[in-house]
Formats: C-alpha cells, sequence, structure tokens
C-alpha cells in the first residue's frame, strides 16, 4: 500500500520523502523491520523507539512514522511526523488491513475483573448460536476452533488489525476482545470500531502503571469516550463507576443491574457448589458457573447478546450450559476429598469475592464442624506494589490457614515482594501465616495441612502455565501440581 493511502484520512504534521513509497509491512519493533516495512517509532516505557529508527531502516524500512524526525535524514527513505505515533500506529493499521473492524462485529469488555470471564462466555455463546467467531483474550486468541496463544490481554495494534484480517478470512462475524487499561492508554485500540462495549467493574489494580485510581478510571473511560454513536455501551450500573463510564459516551447506553431498575434486570435467587439460581428478566434460570461475580458477568453476557439481536430465551437456554473458562475456580479433588480450587484472583476484590464465596459454599460435617479453608497467593513481581499488603490481609480474613508464596516474580527479588505482603498480616493472624517462596513447596505444604473436605484455594494464576523468574518462563501449573501432589499423598 502507498503511504499516502496508508494516512488516508490521518492528520499529519510534516512529511519528509516520497508519499508514493510503497509500504509491504508495518512494525513497532526495529528488529523486525524488513524490506518495504514502515517503522512507527513509539515512546515506550522503558525505551524510546525514536533512537531506533536508523536501525530498522539498516534492516530494509523505507518509511518512518515518528513524532519527531531524526537530525539527519535518509534521502532514500519516506518520514513522515504525527503529534502521535501510537494512535497513528492504530489508524494506520486500520487503514493496511482495510478497516477489518468495520466488517464484523467487534465486542469490547473492559473492567478490573471479569473481562476473560465475559468475553470467553460470550464466544462460547455465539458459538453455539451459530456464528463464526472470534476472541481476543488473556488466557489465548481463538479464530472459530484454531488457537493462537495469547501474550497480551489485548495485542498492539497491528496484531489486533492483523488477527481481525484472519478472523474474516475464516468466515467470523462476531469478535469478542478485552480491552486492558494499559491498551487504551497506549492506544492499541485505536482506529477500531467497536460495535459494542461493557464495563464489568473497577476496583484497585495496576496503579503501578496508571499513578492513581483517578487516572485508572479515567483509562478506562477512554475506551467508552472513543465509541461511535452506531455502537452500544452496557455497564454494571451496581458498580460506583457504572454511570461514569458512560458519561460522555457517543454510543447508546444501556445498564444491568443485580439490585436496581435497568435495562437487564437480574436477581440471585440462591448460589452454591451447583451454580446460581437466577432470575433474569422475571425468568427463572440456572448457571453452571459459581459465585456472585459470576451473576453479573452472565447478565452482561445475556445483555450483550439480546443487544446483538439474539432471542432472549434462545440465550438464557444456551447460557445456562456454559462453563467456565480455564482456571476461573476450577476444581481439582483429592480421592479423600480435598477440594483444591484454582482461581486467576490476582487482585484484591477478586481475591475477596472468591474467597467470599468459598466461605458461603463451606457446608458443617455431622459434628456441626465446618471444614477450613487453605489459602495459597502471591503478587506479581513489576506490577502494582500497593495491592500486596492488602491481598495479604484479605487472604488471612477469610481464610483458616494463609501460605504466602510467589506468583511470577519477575525481575524483583520474590522475597522482597513477599515481605510487602506480609506487612498486610495482622499480628492476630501471624500464627496461621507461613510463607514459603517456591510455589511448589507452598502447595505441598497446604495439602499437608488439610483434611478431607477441607478447601485449598490456589489464587493469582488460573489458566497460567508458568512461572516467570528474571526473564525465564518455567513449567508451572497450579492444577497440575494439586493433581500430582494429590497423587503423593494418596501413595503415602
Ligand atoms: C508496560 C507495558 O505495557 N509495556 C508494553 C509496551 O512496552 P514498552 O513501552 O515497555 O516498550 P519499550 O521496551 O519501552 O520500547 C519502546 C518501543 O521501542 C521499540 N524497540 C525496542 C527495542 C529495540 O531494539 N527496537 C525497538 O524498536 C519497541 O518495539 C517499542 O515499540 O509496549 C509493548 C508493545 O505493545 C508491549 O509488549 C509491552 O507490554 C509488556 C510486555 C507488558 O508486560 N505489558 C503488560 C503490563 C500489559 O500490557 N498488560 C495488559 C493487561 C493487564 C491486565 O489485564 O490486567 C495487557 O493488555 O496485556
Ligand atoms: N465480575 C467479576 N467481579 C469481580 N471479580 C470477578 C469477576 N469475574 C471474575 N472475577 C474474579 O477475577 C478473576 C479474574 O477473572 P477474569 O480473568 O475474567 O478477569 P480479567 O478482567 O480478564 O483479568 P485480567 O486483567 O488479568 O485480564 C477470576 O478468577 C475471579 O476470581
Ligand atoms: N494481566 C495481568 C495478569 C496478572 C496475573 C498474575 N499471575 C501476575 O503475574 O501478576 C498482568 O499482566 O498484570
Ligand atoms: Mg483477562
Amino acid at each position: 500500500m502507498q503511504l499516502k493511502n496508508l494516512f488516508y484520512k490521518i492528520p499529519l504534521l510534516a512529511t519528509s520523502g516520497s508519499m508514493d513509497t510503497d509500504v509491504t509491512e508495518l512494525t513497532m519493533d526495529s528488529r523486525r523491520a524488513g524490506l518495504g516495512s514502515l517503522f512507527i517509532a513509539v515512546r515506550g516505557t522503558i525505551a524510546d523507539g525514536h533512537s531506533f529508527i536508523e536501525k530498522a531502516i539498516q534492516n530494509g524500512a523505507t518509511a518512518v512514522l515518528c513524532e519527531e524526525f531524526p537530525t539527519e535524514l535518509n534521502p532514500s527513505v519516506a518520514y513522515v511526523r504525527v503529534q502521535d505515533s501510537a494512535r497513528t500506529m492504530g489508524l494506520a493499521a486500520a487503514n493496511f488491513y482495510e478497516q477489518p473492524s468495520r466488517k464484523l462485529k467487534l465486542i469490547g469488555v473492559t473492567g478490573t475483573n471479569g473481562k476473560t470471564s465475559v468475553a470467553t462466555l460470550l464466544f462460547r455463546l455465539f458459538r453455539q448460536l451459530g456464528y463464526r467467531c472470534g476472541l481476543l483474550s488473556t488466557v489465548q486468541n481463538q479464530i472459530d476452533e484454531e488457537v493462537i496463544p495469547a501474550t497480551h490481554t489485548t495485542p498492539d495494534a497491528i496484531s489486533i488489525n492483523q488477527l481481525l484480517t484472519k478472523m474474516l478470512t475464516h468466515g467470523c462475524t462476531h469478535v469478542f476482545m478485552e480491552v486492558s487499561s494499559h491498551a487504551v492508554v497506549q492506544e492499541r485500540i485505536a482506529g477500531l470500531t467497536f460495535a459494542g462495549a461493557i464495563f464489568t467493574n473497577i476496583t484497585h489494580d495496576h496503579l503501578d502503571f496508571h499513578g492513581t485510581f483517578d487516572n485508572y478510571i479515567r483509562a478506562k473511560k477512554g475506551f467508552f469516550d472513543q465509541l461511535p454513536a452506531t455502537a452500544f455501551a452496557l455497564t454494571n450500573v451496581d458498580d460506583k463507576r457504572g454511570l461514569v463510564m458512560i458519561q460522555n459516551t457517543a454510543a447508546r447506553k444501556e445498564t444491568y443491574s443485580l439490585k436496581t431498575l435497568a435495562t437487564f434486570k437480574g436477581k440471585l435467587v440462591a448460589d452454591g457448589l451447583f451454580g446460581l439460581h437466577m432470575l433474569v428478566d422475571e425468568r427463572e434460570v440456572w448457571f453452571k458457573l459459581i459465585g456472585k461475580f459470576n451473576a453479573y458477568n452472565l447478565l452482561s453476557v445475556y445483555g450483550t447478546a439480546v443487544l446483538l439481536g439474539e432471542d432472549s430465551t434462545e440465550v438464557l437456554t444456551l447460557l445456562s450450559g456454559i462453563t467456565p473458562p480455564p482456571g476461573r475456580f476450577e476444581q481439582v479433588v483429592s480421592d479423600d476429598k480435598i477440594v483444591g480450587i484454582v482461581d486467576y484472583a490476582h487482585t484484591p476484590d477478586a481475591l475477596q469475592n472468591v474467597l467470599e464465596t468459598i466461605n458461603n459454599l463451606r457446608q458443617a460435617n455431622d459434628r456441626g464442624n465446618l471444614p477450613q479453608v487453605i489459602t495459597v497467593v502471591g503478587c506479581g513481581g513489576n506490577r502494582d506494589a500497593a495491592k500486596r499488603p492488602i491481598m495479604a490481609e484479605i487472604a488471612c480474613r477469610f481464610s483458616n490457614r494463609v501460605i504466602l508464596t510467589s506468583d511470577n516474580p519477575r525481575n524483583e527479588d520474590p522475597m522482597a515482594i513477599l515481605e510487602q505482603m506480609q506487612a498486610g498480616v495482622p499480628p492476630i493472624d501471624f500464627k496461621k501465616t507461613v510463607t514459603i517462596e517456591d510455589r511448589h513447596e507452598a502447595i505441598r505444604q497446604a495439602v499437608a495441612m488439610a483434611h478431607p473436605h477441607d478447601i485449598i484455594l490456589v489464587a493469582g494464576k488460573g489458566h497460567e502455565t508458568y512461572q516467570e523468574i528474571k526473564g525465564v518462563k518455567y513449567d508451572f501449573d497450579d492444577r497440575a501440581v494439586l493433581r500430582s501432589t494429590f497423587i503423593e499423598r494418596a501413595n503415602h
């Protein structure tokens, strides 16, 4: 595609060289530039893409998109200067791939918790309704049957447009994607045309990246502010910030609630290990998902399907048979009936929700004793440090025993993270808390502490199959470790 077509309707500040230059691919990484590439220089959190312009040209880039021209311009290269190269990258990627998001129904899900759950439920529901669908999620990307590993919750703008194009080629009509707050701030969704957007909730997370809670709210709201008038914006009005999200959107405003009047109204009748018993728009339904938070997820999925024109009865019938995504309240039970629960709760709110759910589900034995709740939990390195003591305190408040351990320490010292967690343990709970850096050993100890019918919550990693330490991803799967430890126990 010629540069001038690539920048169709995109405001440019200056150009140098020929706008007829042919561009064969887009890249924001000089190491990936090849012959005919347009290299997009983005200012990142660690490096400044502008310092790699020369490298990209050496690797074959024939055009450069940047916010500042290099002091020396190469006469055989075309340069384009813009106000914001990350945003322009999104707009240009949409032009380059001929606006794939406009050719299908793209639904974005944002919120601190529940994005993967809602996007995956929608994907599964719409496949059962007979559509070919795409999914962009933390767990994996999917083009109908085909699974493509995910590196991010929301990929970069070039990858999104490439994936959408592939989805179109495979005949997909609906795509469900998670929109992380990082993605909004870094303009990974610029240039996409959404048919609908969903807000789940907002609580403490990622303050390392956003600085303040207000900035974090603004980031999420930024998604709704960008929506076109043709889209719908479906928000959870039971969340304190639910209405703030849609305050300035041009999209059609729709709401869901378990507590108050809303476009889609639900009521929780009962929840237990069987799942959820709800009234949805006055109709009685049983779902297989566990925990009150999933009542919200299901209601938003139902609302979205109805807003997309699906028959409400068929939607409820299909939804009642749907199972949760991997690593979300996933149960691994030992032969002697110790209940292991692996859950991706990695924020204070999610941890509290999942532990409250577990506490509500506990049933006393014949002698009137309640089973113990043993929680194994850690907090990620190079991520929000403020949540560490809070999560430790929550684990203590809702558990009989707590084992603090590692969860992707990344480039931080694992013991330093654990010390920050320990700072949140109230003195009264010192006795029931231990710290075991090695996650495998931590799970082993939890199993050793457990009696039949006790519940072991292993929180934070869910579907993850690795433990990331100093840039290396070691194989690690909470579910597999629980299973093998249960077998070891049975053999002793
Ligand atoms: C903090 C963060 O979001 N970082 C993302 C960001 O990287 P960055 O700003 O650090 O990039 P950088 O290393 O400073 O480099 C700046 C630019 O120079 C370029 N470069 C760099 C080196 C070189 O030799 N040549 C070159 O061209 C880079 O390609 C980049 O364009 O832009 C990159 C490209 O899009 C992302 O891969 C990267 O995600 C990192 C790996 C990451 O871990 N991100 C996490 C925090 C994240 O985004 N998480 C959210 C989910 C959160 C949630 O769900 O709760 C997500 O959407 O996944
Ligand atoms: N609607 C919800 N409200 C609160 N907590 C939830 C909700 N849905 C799921 N959770 C909890 O949060 C955890 C993560 O859920 P999920 O993976 O769906 O969230 P996410 O928003 O995709 O997370 P991430 O930011 O890592 O992509 C679940 O394992 C569960 O414990
Ligand atoms: N999408 C989140 C996932 C956190 C999962 C947890 N296991 C961790 O590594 O902190 C992030 O990248 O911050
Ligand atoms: Mg997710």
